[in-house]
């Protein structure tokens, strides 16, 4: 068995593993060589301002996008050898909405299960759970597009977890919903990792969010500034203001975009 197959099937490794990836739309380079692992079971916040490179660096880890340069490799598998074994170990909340909006509830997951190859049977167990677990029972057979914003996110949520993936991958996946929501869904990716061993990636712009991971990841202008924990970064800059931390290392200009949103701490 070759190094990378062993890790694969035996769990070794990080879950997740970015060596040096560029990417650029023509002229415009989103990313400039960004490398960064997240461990198994590890929650890890990417905070970075709209244009930061964030959407770019999940659609390349999710297999939309190869990179200009360097390597992706996902809970063991090379994204540009194996993109379909990693796709079935990773569960994603895009920013922008991906819902058959014509199709009930119930529909979209059943959808969902049917990519992923559950048998009938499973995928009615998993259904019937998550739709209690995210309270849509109500809505199951409901058309996704009469559903309220929060109601589409917990679907999203519902569906990226379908089919047990073992990393989580959440682009800016509070948006829309209320504080208190908010609020839920980010103790929620914490039990997540708790108790299920889940591997986390949360992309945001709020800082507030990212005082729930383990470890953040500061991403500027397709760069990344800072690894490490938020406590270990303040007491670097001897701060105990995050945010004014953070607009600092970004070299200040708080022109450049919102860090963060008021009356909005979960
Ligand atoms: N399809 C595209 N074509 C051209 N430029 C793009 C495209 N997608 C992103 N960009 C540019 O790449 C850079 C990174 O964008 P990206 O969407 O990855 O950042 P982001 O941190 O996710 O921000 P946002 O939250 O606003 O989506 C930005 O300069 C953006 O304008």
């Amino acid at each position: 068995m070759t190094q990378e197959r062993f890790d694969a099937a035996d769990g070794h490794g990080p879950a997740l593993s970015v060596e040096n990836v560029s990417k650029s739309y023509g002229e415009v380079r989103a990313l400039g060589g960004v490398s960064l692992t997240i461990g198994r079971g590890e929650f890890v916040a990417i905070l970075g301002r709209n244009g930061a490179g964030k959407s770019t660096l999940l659609q390349l880890l999710t297999g939309i996008f190869s990179p200009d340069a360097g390597r992706i490799t996902v809970l063991g598998h090379d994204m540009s050898r194996n993109a379909i074994a990693a796709l079935a170990d990773i569960g994603v909340v895009f920013q922008q909405q991906t819902l058959d909006l014509e199709l009930s509830v119930k529909a979209n997951l059943l959808f969902h299960a049917d990519l992923h190859g559950l048998s009938r049977r499973e995928a009615r167990r998993r259904i019937s759970g998550l739709l209690e677990e995210y309270q849509l029972d109500g809505v199951a057979t409901a058309r996704a597009r009469t559903l309220s914003g929060g109601n589409r996110r917990r679907l999203e949520l519902a569906r990226a977890r379908l089919h047990r993936p073992r990393l989580l991958m959440m682009d800016e996946a509070s948006a829309g919903l209320d504080p208190n929501s908010r609020r839920a869904l980010l103790r929620e990716m914490r039990r997540l990792v708790r108790v299920e061993g889940m591997s986390i990636l949360w992309a945001t712009h709020l800082v507030d969010e990212i005082q729930h991971a383990d470890r953040i990841i500061v991403l500027d202008k397709g760069y990344v500034l800072y690894s490490g924990t938020t406590a270990e970064l303040t007491r670097r800059e001897q701060s105990d203001d995050l945010e004014r931390t953070i607009i600092t290392l970004m070299g200040g200009d708080e022109g450049a975009g919102p860090l963060n949103t008021p009356n909005s701490n979960p």
